[in-house]
């Protein structure tokens, strides 16, 4: 069967490298890597096909172009006039794709290539791991558009950073350069861009071997308590699906939408 057929879709790639490191690239860089629904079920695919591999050591995630990891869900089909029901089916998909990225065997790494917004910071909290670049800007924006995280992101937030700092993030909405985002703990180290594009060749990860890293990852997901994940993400997709009929999110998407060209 062909890979279309199998629900990939180019913008999503993924290959395996022989050092038994992963790499999933989100390639859409003329819409920022803004996700839609096809690129959530690739997304399904490509974890799902990365958890395959035996040897697997760690699991990256990054953007394609220079500008951006990813600029959230992609608003021209997450548009404003969808019910709370409607809502809630459209972001649910996401949220799964998260707690698999989440509870992935190995650690998660996000290769933060450019600035990250709203669902593109959740995609990089659902990581173990965050290495960005001093130029770098992120920001959970979501309360901006009169909504809160919808894939789960915020509450896994209070799993990586202290939770006074990722409730006023969230409720702050503001973009945070890397060297605030790596104060507050979220990013775990700032790189040269071009070290951030071949991390995996020089990597310290690579000379663990994969039992390795599945304890690492095993230990950390004991100490976040991640069998809590499921349901403080589901709790958080259900509050933002019910804000979505909301006038203020209705006004904040038809605006981004206006100023938009022609696509
Ligand atoms: C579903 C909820 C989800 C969640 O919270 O879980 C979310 O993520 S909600 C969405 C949150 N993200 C945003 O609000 C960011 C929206 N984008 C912007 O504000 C700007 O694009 C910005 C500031 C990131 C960059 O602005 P800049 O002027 O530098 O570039 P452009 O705006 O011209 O963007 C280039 C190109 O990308 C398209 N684009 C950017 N972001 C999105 C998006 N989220 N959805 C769809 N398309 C997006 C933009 O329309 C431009 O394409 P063009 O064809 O030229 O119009």
């Amino acid at each position: 069967m062909k890979k279309k057929e199998l629900g990939h879709v180019p913008e999503v790639e993924f290959r395996m490298d022989n050092q038994g490191i992963g790499r999933i690239v989100l390639n859409r860089p003329e819409k920022l890597n803004a996700i839609t629904k096809a690129m959530t079920r690739s997304l399904h695919h490509v974890i799902d096909e990365a958890a395959s591999f035996e040897g697997i050591k760690a699991l990256t995630i990054t953007g394609a172009g220079g500008k951006a990891f990813c600029a959230g869900g992609d608003l021209t089909e997450l548009h404003g006039n969808m019910n709370a029901e409607e809502a809630y089916l459209v972001l649910s998909p996401m949220k799964e794709a998260l707690l698999k990225l989440a509870r992935f065997p190995v650690p998660t790494i996000a290769l933060l290539n450019g600035q990250a917004r709203g669902g593109g910071c959740e995609i990089a909290t659902a990581c173990d791991f965050r290495y960005g670049t001093e130029e770098g800007t992120f920001g959970f924006v979501q309360a901006s558009l009169g909504i809160t995280p919808g894939w789960g992101g915020g509450a896994l937030l209070f799993r990586r950073i202290q939770p006074t700092y990722a409730s006023h993030w969230l409720t702050d909405a503001s973009m945070y350069d890397a060297f605030t985002a790596k104060r507050i703990g979220w990013l775990n180290n700032l790189l040269p861009q071009a070290s951030l594009q071949k991390w995996e060749e020089d990597t310290e990860f690579t000379n663990r071997s994969s039992s390795q890293m599945k304890w690492f990852k095993k230990q950390l997901l004991a100490a976040l308590r991640s069998e809590e994940f499921d349901q403080l993400m589901e709790e958080e997709v259900k509050q933002c699906a019910a804000l979505w009929e909301e006038e203020d999110h209705k006004r904040a998407v038809e605006k981004f939408l206006k100023t938009r060209k022609k696509s």
